[in-house]
């Protein structure tokens, strides 16, 4: 997405360790317009699925699910915790998922009340890097019995192995903007061809 494209290489920052900040525009600070044409763009490379509900995970994928949801019919938003919390009670699915930038596990839970069995959802994140993320979400859906229509994501580190594994599981992985390579010395940053 071109759009996604441009504002990368204006404002994001490559950092040491295979880090891209982009936290002026996508995961800390957000520009609410930019999510709001992701969420268009999901809508068309989806089109003609059933999504009943769109699931991602704490923190950085909720603004975004929220603001793509508009453009789903206003399906329900769900997000995956990361942490327990005396508001969850009942029974959960819960799995553990390694923090990419908290660089430690967390456990992941989903109030089963929140995913049925037979809705079809899709998962929706800021970043796709190592794929534990969304590796603990499909967990979550298989042990929910829900279908998994698809996968979009923003920012795909395509040199980081998460995007070939869901690809070769045959999942419908829809990645907006692709990095192929990045430079921390020089900041050049370039990105795969549609
Ligand atoms: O493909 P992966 O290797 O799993 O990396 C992607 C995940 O890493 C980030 O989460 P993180 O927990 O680092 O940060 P957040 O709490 O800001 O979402 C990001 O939001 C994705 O969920
Ligand atoms: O801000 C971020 N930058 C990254 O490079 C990254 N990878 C996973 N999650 C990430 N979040």
């Amino acid at each position: 997405m071109k759009e996604l494209e441009e504002r990368i290489r204006r404002d994001g920052i490559v950092k040491p360790g295979n880090v891209l900040k982009v936290d002026a525009f996508l995961n800390h600070q957000c520009d609410v317009k930019l999510f709001d044409q992701m969420g268009r763009e999901w809508a068309r490379l989806f089109a003609g699925k059933q999504i009943d509900k769109i699931l991602t995970i704490e923190a950085s994928g909720i603004g975004i699910a929220c603001v793509a949801a508009r453009h789903f019919g206003d399906v329900p938003v769900v997000f995956a915790k990361k942490a327990q919390s005396i508001n969850l009670d009942g029974d959960q699915y819960v799995t553990k998922v390694y923090s990419f930038t908290k660089q430690r596990e967390f456990p992941v839970i989903v109030s089963k009340r929140f995913l049925n069995p037979g809705e079809h959802v899709l998962l929706i994140d800021d970043f796709l890097a190592n794929g534990k993320a969304m590796e603990g979400l499909i967990e979550l859906c298989h042990e929910a019995g829900v279908v998994v229509e698809g996968i979009g994501i923003a920012i795909e580190k395509g040199f980081q192995d998460g995007g070939a594994k869901l690809r070769e599981a045959g999942y419908d992985l829809q990645s907006l903007a692709i990095v192929d390579s990045m430079d921390p010395e020089t900041g050049a940053i370039t990105f795969r061809e549609a």
